[in-house]
């Protein structure tokens, strides 16, 4: 397998993710894998639902809690993402190889958030459903702008929030039963994709929530 980053800068990123529970990596995508992303998701924009909250029975879409809008990917029909793919392959190798994390599996979605969405503070797990270990969110939105809102707030252990801004490339990586989180209101459409690496194989996130 091609590398898709050096060893040396995938070892700093776990160290800041050891250390603070999430990490912010700037240009985790390169022109070319951005540009595949970004144009497989223009073509199936007419194909994203209403993102819910909850698993199973308890799945409910809530726009109040949660306004994005999803397109669940599936490595087997989505193989014009294959270098997304190699690089899903490439980070489960690091977690695994040097973090121990024992990672079977992984789910990821496409998000779109209109003008206007947010999602509440949160935890990526569920109660009857424990299996997501790592989240991550790479942002997919050209020029950027402060103002945009759209921001992740990121709730540390000792009080503090940090803020990120969604831009286009920048991927951030944290603990998902550690780190609650929230996205705040976007002025304009906001584009994403977020993944999760699971402990156990059951890739089942679509149904489940
Ligand atoms: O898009 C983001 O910044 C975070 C999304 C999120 O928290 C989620 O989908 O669970
Ligand atoms: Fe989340």
């Amino acid at each position: 397998m091609k590398n898709c980053h050096e060893l040396e800068d995938w070892l700093s990123w776990m160290d800041e993710l050891a250390e603070k529970n999430y990490v912010v990596v700037d240009h985790f995508l390169g022109p070319e894998r951005l540009n595949i992303i970004q144009s497989f998701f223009r073509s199936h924009l007419d194909n994203f639902t209403k993102a819910g909250i909850g698993a199973l029975a308890d799945n409910m879409v809530r726009p109040d809690i949660r306004g994005d809008y999803t397109y669940w990917l599936d490595r087997k029909r989505d193989i014009e993402l294959e270098e997304l793919w190699n690089l899903v392959d490439e980070t489960m190798f690091i977690y695994n190889r040097y973090c121990y994390l024992g990672l079977s599996g992984y789910e990821f979605h496409l998000a779109h958030y209109p003008k206007g969405g947010h999602y509440d503070k949160h935890l990526d797990q569920f109660n009857n459903r424990s299996n997501r270990t790592i989240s991550m969110v790479i942002y997919l939105n050209k020029d950027w702008q402060k103002g945009d809102g759209g921001e992740l707030e990121i709730f540390r252990e000792d009080g503090s929030t940090v803020l990120v801004e969604p831009l286009e490339a920048r991927c951030v990586m944290f603990k998902s039963a550690d780190v609650p989180h929230a996205v705040l209101a976007s002025n304009k459409p906001r584009y994403s994709l977020t993944g999760w690496l699971l402990q156990q194989p059951s890739a089942l996130g679509q149904f489940l929530g």
